[in-house]
């Protein structure tokens, strides 16, 4: 059957049994992803997914080269034809499987679909046993994986973590949630060794000041890759930084700072204290860029160029790491690598069949609230992540949603406060909330393993947007749900992102994909449509009546005070 018909036809449905071994390298002693006693989110029919979407197969040892629809046996053509859709709407530039593999030596891993590009790319490693005798990885590190219930490498681990111990650059591509922080702190670790105060490391010339950064776009994004860090450090004295106003004071001590094994910074952070000339990168060997085609974005890229130049040392190893990586950025990814590895997870920019995705008609802006609530009536999987565009309709959108009696609301943006910020995601983790709202801050890298749904309340600004903010959910080999409003203005950007859901599994209505493509100019709007900052136009037009009312009590109130003071007040005075 012809892929497009079969997704067309109303979904597919992720076959967890047939994929055994990969849904459970995420789950620990057995648990099932079907805690939650609440209903989940229902796959629309009991397909299994045609080849093409077929990213965990591979777990069987089947051939990671991807052709058109070779298990049903249909042509293949408008599936074909349909990833070239994608492939443009993405940016994308790639070349066909084909050609990549014959021309660049690429191989298959067996357990899963990656396609790796590069001169001499290495083996891969299907256990990390396997990379501990081959790379000599150290017993402390090798036993602090089974500790925290990291027991099966995942595809990106198997492929990136051998690239990264022979020393190459890598380019990585790899979906949302599929373990690649692991990927590069693992190599980091091991090819470290031991911590620079160690008299070993003093010995193998460790040399002096912090060997090993990794630089993320968000403050939250960071503190997480720093608690990873702290994972695999248990049992030596690493010192790792995470670095902030605070820790950056403290490093102005050259001799504290000479001690530093590895820092996790943003990049601004990091800038400012290289030109104050109170950090050293000379030193540094392994430098990561985690969600690299945000950091190599014009907000960033200055910056990162300041922070790569800084580190001069002949060594240097650099790794690039991202869910998604559009063509132009990733030609700038490139152009900073050196004989560089480049590694694809599953098809580049597409989500996990995990995730069953689905769009939702609420014609404008006014109406998307009653729909909200609506959604939020029926029963759902806290915790659920809500998207708004900006950070007055975030905190709006929490203050209606209690307003309306919707328990355990959060609210998290870079408006309130780093503590309010550290609080509530503190309070995210805990499972004391409920609902998050959030804005793109929070889209990418962020992992709360438990996000059952997310929804997209504004139009995501770009498909990579889309990808990230979706891949809250279905994480570490868990079942998610992703539903995005769409209004009357969202509609020449539908295609987009229609596109992006039938290539990972999920149906989509006919029409949207038969909608015109939006031009690559017209795709730069994508979700800029200006909003009101309160997302309930009547509670602003009760606030002002309230404020009135207010103004005119307090003003009766002062006339009144003033008319008993004249009345008090003795004739004379
Ligand atoms: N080998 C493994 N076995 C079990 N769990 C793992 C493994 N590797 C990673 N995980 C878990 O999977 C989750 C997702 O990992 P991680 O945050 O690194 O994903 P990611 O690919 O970086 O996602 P994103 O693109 O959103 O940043 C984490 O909770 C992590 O602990």
């Amino acid at each position: 059957m012809e892929a497009f018909q079969l997704l067309s036809r109303g979904g597919v449905k992720f076959d967890k049994n047939r994929f055994k071994p990969d849904v459970q390298l995420f789950q620990k002693n057995g648990e099932s992803s079907s805690r939650d006693p609440k209903p989940k989110a229902k796959d629309a029919n009991s397909q299994s997914l045609p080849t093409e979407l077929d990213f965990f197969k591979y777990a069987e040892g089947g051939h990671g080269k991807r052709k058109a629809s070779e298990k049903d046996g249909s042509p293949g053509t408008k599936r074909a034809k349909l990833d070239e859709d994608v492939r443009m709407n993405s940016d994308e530039e790639e070349e066909t499987d084909g050609k990549t593999q014959q021309e660049d030596s690429s191989v298959a891993p067996q357990r899963h679909r990656i396609t790796m590009k590069g001169l001499n790319p290495p083996q891969e490693a299907v256990t990390f046993e396997e990379m501990k005798e081959r790379y000599s990885m150290p017993a402390q590190l090798y036993a602090n994986l089974a500790k925290n219930d990291y027991i099966h490498p995942t595809g990106i681990q198997s492929s990136g973590i051998p690239a990264l111990l022979e020393s190459r650059d890598v380019a990585a591509i790899s979906p949302t949630g599929t373990g690649k922080t692991l990927s590069y702190l693992l190599p980091i670790f091991t090819k470290l060794g031991s911590p620079s105060s160690s008299q070993q490391a003093q010995e193998n010339g460790s040399g002096k000041g912090v060997r090993a950064i990794v630089i993320a776009p968000t403050r939250e994004l960071a503190h997480q890759i720093h608690n990873e860090c702290l994972k695999l450090a248990q049992g030596r004295k690493w010192r790792i930084v995470l670095f902030s106003k605070a820790t950056a004071s403290t490093l102005s001590d050259k001799s504290i700072r000479d001690k530093v094994d590895i820092i996790i910074s943003t990049p601004l952070r990091l800038v400012s204290s290289i030109q104050e000339g109170s950090l050293e990168l000379e030193n540094v060997r392994h430098l990561v860029l985690d969600e690299a085609d945000r950091l190599l974005d014009s907000e960033f890229l200055e910056q990162i160029q300041e922070i790569t130049a800084a580190c001069t040392h002949p060594n240097l190893q650099k790794a690039m790491f991202s869910a998604t990586l559009p063509a132009g950025v990733e030609k700038t990814a490139m152009g900073m690598l050196q004989d560089p590895i480049r590694l694809v997870v599953g098809l580049k920019d597409t989500p996990l069949p995990l995730i069953a995705q689905s769009m939702t008609y609420v014609a404008d802006d006014a109406s998307k609230l009653p729909s909200l609530l609506t959604y939020l009536a029926q029963p759902y999987n806290p915790p659920v992540l809500v998207f708004t565009s900006s950070q007055p309709r975030a905190s709006s959108l929490a203050e209606e949603l209690t307003l309306n009696g919707i328990r355990n609301v959060d609210c998290l943006h870079a408006g309130i406060t780093k503590k309010e910020r550290e609080d509530a995601i503190t309070r995210m983790r805990k499972g004391e909330t409920w609902i998050l709202i959030s804005t793109e801050v929070m889209a990418r890298g962020m992992d709360f393993k438990g996000v059952r749904e997310v929804i997209n309340y504004d139009f995501p600004t770009s498909v990579q947007s889309y990808i990230h903010r979706i891949g809250r959910t279905g994480r570490a080999g868990r079942e998610g749900k992703a539903v995005t409003f769409f209004t009357d203005e969202d509609g020449p950007f539908l295609k987009s992102i229609a596109n992006v859901i039938l290539q990972s599994g999920s149906t989509v209505s006919d029409w949207m994909l038969k909608l015109p493509k939006p031009s690559k100019m017209k795709r730069r709007q994508m979700g800029k449509v200006k909003r009101p900052e309160i997302v309930n136009n009547a509670r602003k037009v009760g606030r002002r009546e309230a404020v009135k009312k207010r103004e005119m009590i307090t003003g009766s109130k002062r006339r009144s005070a003033k008319g008993d003071e004249a009345r008090e007040a003795p004739p004379s005075s």
